[in-house]
């Protein structure tokens, strides 16, 4: 399992910040530090092997519709890393009555961020309980603070950056046709996602092109000829991937 250590001290100007976003009302959410810590010393968990002290995180991002998902199941068998939809984990959470449940689904229903602090701490969740340390995190970070409060949270950067660029008909025609039953794939909730992916999502896309991290993929064609121009990217990692 992999676990980071994470100094409060660094959360202070993120938990200031999520203070003035956060619209759950202060009382009846826990402290930050019952958030973000499992409450289990780091020696009982045992299975924390140096060789893992550094996983391997890729951000797939991209609007709605461009693909993400169909291309993170490929990766996934081909490269094995461990898929992990910010998306499907805010659904699952949805579905399990938590206590979050009716807001998040507000949320999706208006095709508007999560707070980063619920978001994070579900990523956080699945990652330390991981034996696979070679993550695929799909559809996250959205926007600028969700990046600085994963970087920060975990200590931790991507090392790679997916970006699947699809024109916007292109999207809305994918996600009218999706048939998934999801209840943001209506063409009133696809028209708001596009808008916030365009003022939120784009900040970090073009803060990771400019690390140098960023591959920018042509989201059109076949899924196969998509995956093409995906499996070099990873093929030059295949040492560090074949890692346990
Ligand atoms: N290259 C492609 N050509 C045509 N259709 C595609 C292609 N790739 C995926 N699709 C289809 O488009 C729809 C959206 O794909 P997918 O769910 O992978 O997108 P996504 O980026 O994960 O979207 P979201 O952000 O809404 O979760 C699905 O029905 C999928 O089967
Ligand atoms: O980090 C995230 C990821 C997703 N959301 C919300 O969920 C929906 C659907 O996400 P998909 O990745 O398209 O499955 C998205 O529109 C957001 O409302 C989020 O808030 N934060
Ligand atoms: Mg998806």
């Amino acid at each position: 399992m992999w676990r980071r250590a994470t100094s409060l001290a660094s959360f202070s100007p993120l938990v200031s910040s999520f203070k003035s976003s956060f619209f759950i009302q202060e009382a009846s959410r826990p402290k930050i530090w019952e958030m973000f810590t499992t409450g289990i010393p780091l020696q009982e968990k045992g299975n924390i092997r140096p060789k893992h002290g550094a996983p391997f995180i890729t951000f797939v991002l991209g609007g709605p519709g461009s693909g993400k998902g169909t291309q993170c199941a490929k990766i996934v068998d081909t490269y094995g890393l461990k898929h992990l939809s910010a998306g499907d984990l805010l659904r699952k959470e949805i579905a399990s009555d938590s206590e979050y449940g009716s807001m998040i689904l507000n949320t999706i229903r208006l095709g508007k961020i999560v707070p980063s602090e619920v978001t994070v701490k579900l990523l956080r969740k699945e990652m330390e309980s991981s034996d696979n340390h070679k993550f695929l995190i799909d559809g996250f970070p959205r926007s600028e603070e969700n990046r600085i409060a994963f970087e920060e949270i975990m200590e931790a950067e991507p090392d790679i950056v997916l970006f699947f660029n699809c024109p916007e008909e292109e999207m809305v025609k994918r996600v009218l046709s999706r048939n998934q039953g999801r209840i943001d794939d209506n063409l009133h909730t696809v028209r708001k996602r596009l808008k916030v992916f365009e003022e939120l999502n784009l900040p970090v896309i073009e803060h990771y092109a400019k690390r140098g991290k960023l591959h920018k993929i042509d989201a059109v064609g076949t899924v196969d000829e998509i995956f093409e121009q995906v499996r070099p990217i990873f093929a030059a990692y295949e040492r560090r991937l074949k890692e346990s």
